[in-house]
């Protein structure tokens, strides 16, 4: 089965175009076993699946490393709007994109070769009571500057979902947290019953900040697009930043340009790049009979 390798701002992951496949789940369900070769063999931050969609032009899935479904995926709907712009699966620059989380709107920028070079996300609306990210507590009240403590470790944790849950801290210095030991810590949480992302906020101005990420079901990457996207909205509900204007996110892995408009939706703009094609050995490939 062939495959594309694309990252995101070094967020990479194993793209497998399945718009000429008539079961979505069937092909999924052989390519299921095969999730550890693909993430482990190849290395990737997850795989992504390009599927036809009833409600949108196209629809994108997305699974973690350890073989859990993901809702929304915002380096990787960078990948798969350049993927299928650059391989001429829709002439427009503007389409939509059908994910678990919702649908978004992507607009993709050619550079001289006529190859996408950036890509403008319409992320939707966030949310952040409890009951829309999954936390437990009060469905109708709002995570924000939450106290949580870990060991004898204080912070404080604002939740937001853009279709997939997101937990932020505060810290003074992002490269001073053990985001390894704290990750796993708040993911598998009992706080949280789809577990969460877990990303670190470290705020420089009123219009730039530092993030990192634990993902949930991958753990560390070096991107991470809706998360970088909830760290906005969060450092807006804290008064952190100014409200409604253009954040620049400063990841591990490269820059990402975000605004949450009047309108409240967050806009995400960041680069999108090839790094490999290949083909995935499946046992259906294996010759048949050792006829000699
Ligand atoms: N790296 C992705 C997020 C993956 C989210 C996944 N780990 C989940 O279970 O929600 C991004 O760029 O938004």
């Amino acid at each position: 089965m062939d495959f594309v390798k694309m990252h995101g701002l070094g967020n990479s992951y194993i793209l497998f175009n399945l718009l000429e496949s008539t079961d979505e789940m069937g092909d999924f369900s052989y390519l299921s076993k095969k999730v550890s070769d693909v993430n482990f063999g190849i290395g990737s931050d997850g795989i992504l699946l390009i599927c036809p969609s009833k409600i949108a032009d196209f629809k994108m899935r997305i699974f973690n490393i350890d073989g859990s479904e993901g809702k929304n995926c915002g380096n990787g709907l960078r990948c798969v709007a350049k993927y299928l712009f650059d391989h001429l699966y829709t002439t427009s620059p503007r389409f939509t994109i059908e994910t678990l989380g919702g649908v978004v709107r992507v607009e993709v920028e050619i550079d001289e070769h006529e190859l996408v070079e950036f890509v403008t996300v319409d992320m939707g609306e966030p949310q952040w009571i409890k009951m829309s990210i999954p936390m437990i507590g009060d469905p109708f009240l709002p995570a924000i500057a939450e106290p949580f403590s870990i060991g004898d470790e204080e912070f404080e944790m604002t939740c937001v979902s853009m279709g997939n849950p997101h937990a932020i801290l505060f810290v003074d210095n992002v490269d001073d947290v053990p985001l390894e030991k704290i990750g796993p810590e708040i993911e598998y949480s009992p706080l949280f019953p789809e577990r969460v992302n877990v990303g670190i906020v470290e705020i420089q101005n009123q219009r730039e900040f530092k993030y990192r990420v634990w993902e949930r079901g991958s753990g560390l990457t070096m991107a991470c697009g809706t998360g970088a996207c909830a760290a906005v909205v969060a450092a807006t509900l804290t008064n952190r930043i100014e409200k409604h204007q253009q954040t620049t996110v400063h990841l591990p892995g490269g820059d990402l340009t975000i605004s949450w408009d009047q309108q409240n939706h967050v806009w995400k703009r960041g680069a999108a790049a090839y790094i490999c094609t290949g083909k995935l050995q499946m046992e259906g490939d294996l010759p048949r009979s050792r006829a000699i």
